[in-house]
């Protein structure tokens, strides 16, 4: 099985190692001569993990050419440009691939999640099914191999198993899943809520505040999950409460990092005018705003949220009208 990843970032590098690890036939593909080339020469990618050696049998290339022969492509890059290197390498591919989504999000105008993107964008000749590999994993510990699971979801289980196995290992578990709306959906609106989460600790709050955002949250993703046809049992899964938990506590997550700054200066002016990082929650939580509203799901946090990011709203403002909302039962 030859597998391509594209995407020489942090986690399309985590997850070529994973593969080398496995002694699988893999390469990855990226668009920055300076990563492609720290791989290659260092055996490291600095940009993204600094001081860490990275199995130096891992090749990196700049020829998508690459993909001609591959049965299996991972795409391992930001929701923004899964339509342009879907249809890139359309073109090239010469057989049915397995096409593996990694990135949490929303296509940014259709606002299709990532599986419709790519069935839209690869031919029916190329495409044998979307496997979405998602859960729980930041990249800073799954290349220094700690223990992580995370979930293949695919609506072909055969696709999903294959993925399953060629990922596995001791510091790698795989589960299957099928639910795929309710698992890409869980991991793209946790990004918002761990922007939110951030946000709250910048500010100053503390575990019982990090505890009930987790919880509400939790109760937002299943109502709009479920919406749209999710099941309930996969938020209470990896792609559910697994991703929710890791996102909203960790430093490592870039969603919870810029929230933090957020709160932390009371004002999103500065981070919205210096990052440069892949922050995946400020434009779902435009989506998922405009989605909620025009369908009539009620997800208080994720407008805050929205009315920080996009209409300027003080964060301390905003963490007060949640709670003096309107009193209710909690379920
Ligand atoms: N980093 C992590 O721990 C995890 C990230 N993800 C998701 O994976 C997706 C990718 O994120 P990261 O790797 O973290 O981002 P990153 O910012 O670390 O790297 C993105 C990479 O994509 C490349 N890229 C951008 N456009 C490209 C194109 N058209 N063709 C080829 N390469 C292109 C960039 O050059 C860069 O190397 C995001 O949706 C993220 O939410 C999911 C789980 C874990
Ligand atoms: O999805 C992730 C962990 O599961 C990565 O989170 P960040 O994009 O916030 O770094």
């Amino acid at each position: 099985m030859k597998t391509v990843v594209i995407g020489s970032g942090s986690w399309g590098t985590a997850l070529a190692q994973v593969l080398e690890d496995n002694q699988r036939d893999v390469i990855l593909y990226g668009i920055e001569k300076s990563e492609v080339d720290d791989i290659n020469l260092h055996h490291k990618n600095s940009k993204y993990f600094e001081d860490v050696s990275i199995n130096p049998s891992l090749k990196a290339t700049m020829d998508i050419n690459v993909v001609k022969e591959a049965d299996v492509v991972l795409l391992a890059v930001p929701t923004i440009a899964i339509e342009s290197i879907c249809q890139q390498i359309d073109l090239l591919l010469t057989k049915k691939t397995i096409i593996v989504n990694v990135s949490k999000g929303f296509h940014p105008t259709t606002n299709e999640r990532m599986s419709q993107v790519i069935r839209r964008c690869i031919s029916a000749d190329h495409l044998s099914s979307v496997v979405s590999l998602i859960g729980p994993s930041h990249a800073e510990e799954v290349i220094i191999r700690l223990l992580t699971t995370i979930d293949a979801v695919s609506l072909n289980e055969e696709d999903a198993i294959v993925v399953q196995q060629l990922f596995s290992n001791h510091y790698l578990r795989i589960y299957t899943g099928s639910d795929e709306v309710g698992s890409e959906l869980g991991v793209a609106i946790k990004n918002v809520m761990a922007i939110a989460s951030g946000i709250l600790s910048g500010l100053g709050y503390q575990d019982n505040t990090r505890a009930a955002l987790i919880t509400r949250g939790l109760q937002e993703m299943i109502r709009y999950g479920m919406a749209f046809g999710g099941q309930q049992q996969t938020f209470m899964g990896l792609t559910g409460i697994g991703d929710l938990i890791v996102t909203c506590t960790s430093v490592h997550s870039r969603n919870f990092s810029a929230g933090y700054q957020i709160g932390k200066e009371n004002t999103v002016e500065n981070f919205l005018k210096n990052n440069k990082k892949t922050v995946e929650g400020v434009r779902t939580a435009k989506i998922v705003h405009n989605v909620s509203k025009a369908n009539g799901i009620d997800m208080p946090i994720c407008e805050e949220v929205y009315q920080i990011l996009y209409e300027g709203k003080e964060p301390k403002t905003c963490a007060n009208d949640l709670m003096l909302r309107e009193l209710k039962r909690e379920f």
